[in-house]
C-alpha cells in the first residue's frame, strides 16, 4: 500500500513538472511573438551549444523572425531584440526593472561575499560600482600611463625585426602578451615581462581560462538548464576545485595530475599578492592599490535595493569594498581586459592592413600630433591627453568596434519586476538579449553608406543612442567609459568573439 502511495506521489510530481515545463513554452506564443521551436527540457540550447557563432546565429534568426523574437534556455525565456526603442526602455529608461544580468552558475556562486562588479546584484553592485567608477577616471588612467607605455615600448622594440626580414608573423600573439603585461602591471601590481618570457605561468593560465569555454562545462550546462539548482551546481564546482587543490599539494607529482581550474589558480595568486601588498608600506599607483585604499576588514551591510538609477550622485552608498571583493575584482579586470583589448587591437590591425587609405589618414593624424608636441619625451611616452585629442583615431576605433563587436554575448539584462516594455509584458526572470550584429549592420541606423563597408566618417553623423553598443549601455555598461576609448586599447571575457590568428607583414616607412 505504502509503495503504491509513494509511486503515485512521484508520478504526480513528474506529471506536474512536465506540465509546468510545457506551459512555459507558451510564453512567447501568448504574446504573439515568434521564434525557433524549443525542444522539451533543453529549449533552444541544443542548437545554440552546437553552432559555430552564437551571435551570428541570433542574427540569422532575426532575418527569419523579426526584430523581437523568443528563445528558451532550458525554460528561461529570452527576448532577442534588435529594436533600439525597446532596448532603450530596458537599458536606460526602465533600468531599475532590469538592473542585473542573466543568471549563470558563476553568478550564483559569486553572489554574496565573493561577488565582483560583473556578477554582483542590487545594492551590492551599486556600492561596488560607486567605489570602482572613480578608479577608471581620466586622472587615474593618466597616472598609470607610464606603466602602460613601458609595455608598449617593449612591443615596439620587437616590431623592427619583423619589418627588416619582411616575414609574415601573427601579431595577435604579440598583442596578447603585451596586454597581459599591461594588466599584470596596472591591475595586479606584478612587473611581469611576458613579451620576453613566453613560458610565463600567468600568461599560460590566462590563456587556458579563455581556451576553455566555461559555458560548455557540464556543471555550467546543468545550471543553465535548471537555474533553480544553480547554487548546488556552483558549489559542486567549487568543491571539485578545493579537492583538486588539496590533492595536488599532498601528491604534487602524482600521475593522476590533480589540478584546480586555471580560474581558481589565478584567484589564489591574487589572494597572495594582495596579502603581500597589504603588509608592505610601499605604494604604487595601480588599480589594485586604488581598490585596496577603499578596502575594509569590517563586514559591510548593504541596504535593501532602493531602485536608484544613478550611481555617482547617490551619497548614501558606502564607499567601501571587502577584501574578498577586491580579490574578485582584480581577477575580473584581468579577465575582462585581456581578451577584449588584445582582440580589439587585432581587429584594428586587420582593418589597417586591408585599408591603406584609412591607414594613411590615421598615420597623418598621429604624425601631425607628434610634430606639434615636438618634445622627445612626449614622442616616446605619449600620454592620455595627447591620445584624447585625435578625432580620426576616435572614429576609427568606433568603426572597428561597430564592425567587430567582440563582447556582444555578455550584454543582456534580466527582468527583476514584472513590467510592460513597448506594449509587451515582460515577467520577472525573463532575459533581454540584444542582437548586436543586426543592430550594428542595420542600414536604417547606419546608412546611407553601406554598413558592410569600413567607413569611420559615419560616426560624425548623430545616430540613435542605442545604435552603437560594443561596451553595452546604461548605468551597467563597461566600467571604462566611452570617452576613454583609446586608453581602453592601451590598457589592455570566453564570451569574446576572436579570430584565431592575425598574420601581417610590416614595411618600414622610412
Ligand atoms: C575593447 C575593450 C573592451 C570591450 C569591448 C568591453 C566590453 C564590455 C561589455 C560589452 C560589457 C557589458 C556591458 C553591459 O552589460 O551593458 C562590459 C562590462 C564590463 N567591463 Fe568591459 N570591455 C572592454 C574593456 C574592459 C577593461 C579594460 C576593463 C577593466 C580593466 C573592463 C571591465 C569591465 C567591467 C568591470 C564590466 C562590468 C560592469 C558592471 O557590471 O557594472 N572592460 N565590458
Amino acid at each position: 500500500m505504502l509503495t503504491l502511495i509513494l509511486f503515485s506521489v512521484i508520478l504526480i510530481l513528474i506529471v506536474t513538472y512536465i506540465f509546468i515545463q510545457f506551459k512555459q513554452y507558451d510564453y512567447f506564443k501568448s504574446r504573439n511573438i515568434s521564434g525557433p521551436t524549443p525542444s522539451f527540457f533543453w529549449g533552444n540550447l541544443n542548437t545554440l551549444w552546437h553552432v559555430k557563432s552564437y551571435s551570428r546565429q541570433l542574427a540569422e534568426w532575426t532575418k527569419k523572425y523579426g526584430r523581437i523574437y523568443g528563445l528558451f534556455e532550458g525554460t528561461t525565456p529570452l527576448f532577442i531584440v534588435s529594436d533600439v526603442e525597446f532596448l532603450q526602455e530596458v537599458f536606460i529608461k526602465q533600468f531599475s526593472n532590469f538592473s542585473n544580468r542573466k543568471m549563470t552558475v558563476f553568478t550564483k556562486l559569486a553572489n554574496g561575499k565573493r561577488a565582483h562588479l560583473f556578477g554582483a546584484e542590487g545594492s551590492q553592485w551599486r556600492r561596488q560600482r560607486h567605489v570602482i567608477n572613480p578608479t577608471f577616471s581620466a586622472l587615474k588612467l593618466k597616472q598609470m600611463s607610464s606603466l602602460i607605455n613601458d609595455c608598449i615600448n617593449e612591443l615596439m622594440k620587437k616590431l623592427p625585426n619583423y619589418s627588416e626580414t619582411r616575414e609574415e608573423f601573427n601579431i595577435y600573439a604579440l598583442y596578447k602578451r603585451m596586454t597581459m603585461d599591461v594588466i599584470c602591471r596596472c591591475g595586479f601590481g606584478v612587473d611581469t615581462d611576458m613579451q620576453n618570457n613566453e613560458d610565463n605561468i600567468y600568461l599560460k593560465k590566462c590563456g587556458q581560462v579563455f581556451a576553455s569555454d566555461v559555458r560548455k562545462l557540464p556543471l555550467m550546462k546543468l545550471g543553465t538548464l535548471i537555474p533553480s539548482l544553480g547554487v548546488i551546481f556552483g558549489n559542486l564546482l567549487l568543491l571539485q576545485n578545493i579537492v583538486a587543490r588539496n590533492l595536488s599539494k599532498i601528491f604534487p607529482s602524482s600521475i593522476l595530475n590533480f589540478q584546480e581550474t586555471p580560474g581558481f589558480w589565478l584567484r589564489h595568486r591574487v589572494q597572495d599578492i594582495i596579502q603581500m601588498r597589504s603588509d608592505s608600506a610601499k605604494q604604487r599607483v595601480d588599480l589594485m592599490n586604488l581598490m585596496l585604499e577603499a578596502a575594509s576588514r569590517e563586514n559591510i551591510e548593504d541596504k535593501p535595493d532602493n531602485d536608484t538609477n544613478t550611481i555617482d550622485r547617490d551619497q548614501s552608498v558606502p564607499k567601501k569594498l571587502t577584501y574578498e571583493e577586491v580579490i574578485s575584482n582584480v581577477m575580473l579586470f584581468m579577465l575582462a581586459g585581456y581578451e577584449t583589448t588584445s582582440t580589439a587591437l587585432a581587429y584594428a590591425t586587420f582593418v589597417l592592413a586591408n585599408h591603406s587609405d584609412v591607414q594613411q589618414k590615421l598615420q597623418n593624424e598621429i604624425d601631425q600630433h607628434f610634430q606639434d608636441s615636438g618634445a622627445e619625451e612626449t614622442i616616446r611616452n605619449p600620454d592620455y591627453d595627447l591620445v584624447q585629442n585625435m578625432p580620426f583615431m576616435e572614429i576609427f576605433v568606433k568603426e572597428v568596434l561597430r564592425m567587430y563587436p567582440i563582447a556582444s554575448t555578455v550584454i543582456n539584462r534580466r527582468c527583476m519586476h514584472n513590467t510592460d516594455v513597448c506594449g509587451i509584458k515582460v515577467t520577472e526572470g525573463a532575459v533581454v538579449q540584444p542582437d548586436l550584429y543586426t543592430i550594428h549592420y542595420d542600414p536604417e541606423l547606419w546608412g546611407p553608406e553601406d554598413p558592410n563597408i569600413f567607413y569611420p566618417e559615419r560616426h560624425l553623423t548623430k545616430r540613435h543612442p542605442l545604435a552603437w553598443m560594443p561596451f553595452g549601455n546604461g548605468p551597467r555598461n563597461c566600467v571604462v567609459k566611452g570617452d576613454q576609448l583609446e586608453s581602453k586599447f592601451n590598457i589592455n571575457e570566453a564570451a569574446v568573439i576572436a579570430p584565431e590568428e592575425v598574420w601581417i607583414h610590416l614595411e618600414k616607412r622610412y
